[in-house]
């Protein structure tokens, strides 16, 4: 995909996620990679309303090329894009669900999303959770590279989800999965879960990938 396509595919679909309340105010965060660097929202945009050309692009350095000032969260996204294979696309949100997650005690740090249905394993597989940093912490990229790119998807903790992809409309996708799958969770509450069971989970890891 060329540049400007690259802009418009990424100011089109931050619009969409925001329009359906995956994101408010300026909250979030979506970087794309390209041939030549990144495209990355600007800092305190609202994913509502981005001009294409106003996008902030850096290049593989992280030196900023082109477009607003960028996201103070790009050490997460290039944790991501760094760590793990084939990454084209990172979307940090903070969608209700997923973050109301992010803050809760006692949930297993390297299983914090359990396998209710075989969508969020296809989509978005083990989600891990790492610990409280302050937003714009260069920190953050730390943890997340100490995961040593086993995890797709992170939780931060008290924050909100990050999602990385191999495309930008997968990474959405799979985003808003998550966040449908913490919805899930959340309202099952106390009841009595059946959960896909191992043998289950890898039967769909080896049909699906
Ligand atoms: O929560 C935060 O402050 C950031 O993680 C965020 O979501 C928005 O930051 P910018 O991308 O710098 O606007
Ligand atoms: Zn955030």
């Amino acid at each position: 995909m060329n540049e400007n396509k690259a802009r418009d595919h990424l100011a089109r679909l931050s619009r969409s996620l925001f329009e359906r309340g995956y994101s408010v105010g300026s909250a979030g965060n979506i970087s794309l990679r390209l041939d030549d660097g990144y495209l990355i929202t600007p800092t305190n945009s609202c994913l509502g309303f981005l001009e294409p050309d106003r996008i902030s692009k850096l290049d593989f350095e992280g030196k900023h090329v082109s477009g607003d000032k960028p996201s103070k969260e790009i050490f997460l996204h290039t944790a991501f894009y760094d760590t793990r294979a084939n990454v084209g696309a990172v979307v940090h949100l903070h969608s209700t669900y997923a973050t109301l997650m992010s803050c809760m005690k006692d949930i297993d740090p390297e299983d914090c999303i359990r396998p209710l249905t075989p969508y969020v394993v296809m989509r978005v597989g083990k989600v891990a959770r790492v610990p409280y940093f302050r937003p714009g912490d260069e920190r953050g990229g730390d943890l997340i590279r100490a995961l040593g790119g086993k995890f797709a998807a992170v939780l931060l903790a008290n924050h909100g989800p990050v999602v990385s992809g191999k495309d930008i409309i997968s990474t959405v996708y799979a985003a808003e999965e998550l966040e449908e799958t913490a919805k899930l969770l959340v309202s099952l509450g106390n009841t009595p879960v059946n959960y896909l069971t191992d043998d289950e989970v890898a039967d769909l890891h080896r049909v699906f990938g």
